[in-house]
């Protein structure tokens, strides 16, 4: 029985890329009895038949996104732009422990760079990289980037997300001569409302790889809020070095004395304001308690 991936749902109906080409299917009605929804994202398992296909079975999901919704995400494009609007640092953190948690690669785009020396947005960002993340910059206006970006999404289901305005939409015509996406200010309020309904789909690229065409909206921090706290450390890869070296076990790393992590902020080793941004959201966290999930 063939294999395939769900690129597209719409109207109950599945379209699976398989080694044969895209099979149209419906899904059995056990999946809806068992409350299942297909997702875009899935690796399914479909049987062909003279008068309809059918989707008899969804493979194990590795992750799945809400908003967009995308099972077996390989990749968050967490999108910022270097100015208009100013990037905020600390949303862009808990995009991060978004992605980490759910097991996504991750590259943080910075969009607009012609609008900024190159040097003032590096300083910026010069924290995130030497944390080991994937930084690339890119403008959508000057044709900046986008070869970068394309080698990052070869061969990966990938999902862009990031706050409004910041040239998601641009990024994405520019990937795929199908996305054809609505950007600009103007006619973007008129139609957010239709954008609840729009169907998300996964787009084939050129170089190989999927890319949503529906990007993640910034309600991607409120998930971040899902983490336990007493594992909120080890999500902020510059910390990992000096886990399990501080005083007391189970240091929280806020006001401990001994604590590893707050002497290597002291002593330049971790971003000062990464660490903040990992104190306010701990606190956070902890006042929300278990009750949010
Ligand atoms: N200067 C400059 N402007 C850009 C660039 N990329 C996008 N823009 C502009 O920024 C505005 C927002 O772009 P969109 O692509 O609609 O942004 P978005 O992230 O999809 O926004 P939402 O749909 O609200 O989430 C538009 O006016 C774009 O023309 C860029 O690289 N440089
Ligand atoms: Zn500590």
């Amino acid at each position: 029985m063939p294999q395939g991936l769900i690129i597209k749902g719409i109207g109950g109906f599945y379209y699976v890329k398989t080694e044969e080409g895209i099979v149209e299917c419906r899904a059995r009605g056990k999946f809806r009895n068992e409350n299942i929804t297909p997702l875009v994202g899935d690796m399914v398992t479909v049987s062909i038949h003279n008068n309809s296909n059918s989707l008899d079975k969804i493979h194990e999901r590795k992750n799945q996104l809400i908003r967009p919704p995308v099972a077996n995400v390989d990749q968050l494009i967490i999108v910022f732009a270097a100015v208009k609007p100013e990037p905020n640092l600390e949303l862009l953190d808990k995009f991060l422990i978004v992605a980490e948690l759910n097991n996504m690669d991750i590259a943080i785009c910075i969009n607009k760079i012609d609008l900024i020396e190159a040097p003032l947005i590096e300083g910026m960002f010069a924290p995130y990289k030497e944390a080991g993340f994937n930084i690339i910059y890119t403008s959508t206006k000057k044709d900046i980037g986008i070869e970068d970006l394309k080698l990052y999404l070869k061969d990966k289901v990938s999902v862009f997300s990031g706050p409004s305005g910041v040239g998601k939409s641009s990024l994405l015509n520019k990937l795929h001569p199908s996305f054809n996406m609505e950007t600009g200010e103007i006619s973007k309020k008129i139609e957010r409302g239709k954008q609840t309904t729009r169907h998300t789909q996964l787009l084939e690229l050129h170089e190989g790889g999927y890319v949503a065409d529906t990007p993640g909206f910034s309600s991607l921090e409120y998930e971040a809020m899902k983490v336990d706290y007493e594992e909120l450390d080890y999500l902020f890869p510059e910390f990992r070095d000096f886990l399990g070296q501080c005083k007391f076990t189970g240091c929280s790393h806020t006001k401990e004395p001994g604590c590893a992590v707050k002497n290597a902020v002291e002593e330049k080793q971790v971003n000062k304001r990464r660490y903040e941004s990992y104190v306010r959201m701990y606190d956070d966290i902890k006042k929300l308690g278990r009750n949010y999930r």
